[in-house]
């Protein structure tokens, strides 16, 4: 992995730690052309209002890109100077990477040598998923796997690294 010389933020947390507010709040404080980059999916009815709720806090000066698998032609296309993207989040294109039986090595690989060509303010948003116990089920494991690869990647590609829990940011890299 080479040294950073990207300007990525990245953004690692457990589930309702605040993290997609932190991260939210970075973008804004850039001042720049507010982009959102979803790579979550509306399965269910509950999804669908947090999703909706999501959207009205965020409010008009965003602009939402959804985007499940191919997160990084979707920053390719929305990526420009003079704008700040938020991907929200890696764990849940890991879990639609798996799904799809994706190269989960080059899509790895595609996302960190995009990080230090961008030309926008990138902040990454992801799941801390691998502190809990041993999961019994393979795909779990699988899972939890794939994920610590791609946040060690993102990681050593970022410029800055946050872990939020509780919802404090404790900054962990730049
Ligand atoms: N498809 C789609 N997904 C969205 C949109 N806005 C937010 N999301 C998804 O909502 C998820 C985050 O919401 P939550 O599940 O409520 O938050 P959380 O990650 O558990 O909690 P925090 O750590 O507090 O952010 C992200 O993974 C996004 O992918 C949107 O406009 N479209």
């Amino acid at each position: 992995m080479s040294s950073s010389t990207s300007q990525a933020v990245f953004v690692l947390g457990g589930a309702r730690s605040g993290k997609s507010r932190f991260a939210e709040s970075l973008i804004v404080d850039t001042r720049l052309e507010r982009h959102y980059v979803a790579t979550g999916r509306a399965w269910d009815d509950e999804m669908r209002e947090r999703i909706a709720q999501h959207r009205a806090d965020r409010g008009d000066l965003w602009r939402t890109h959804e985007e499940p698998l191919d997160l990084v032609a979707q920053l390719a296309a929305v990526d420009a100077e003079g704008r700040a993207i938020l991907v929200d989040c890696l764990t849940l294109w890991v879990t639609n990477l798996m799904m799809a039986e994706r190269d989960m090595a080059a899509e790895f690989a595609a996302l960190t040598e995009f990080l230090p060509k961008a030309r926008s303010r990138l902040v990454l948003v992801s799941n801390e998923v691998g502190l809990g116990i041993v999961p019994e089920n393979r795909m779990a494991r699988a899972f939890r796997d794939h994920a610590g690869r791609l946040h060690q990647m993102v990681a050593a590609e970022s410029a800055e690294v946050y872990f939020i829990a509780a919802g404090l940011p404790l900054k962990m890299k730049g």
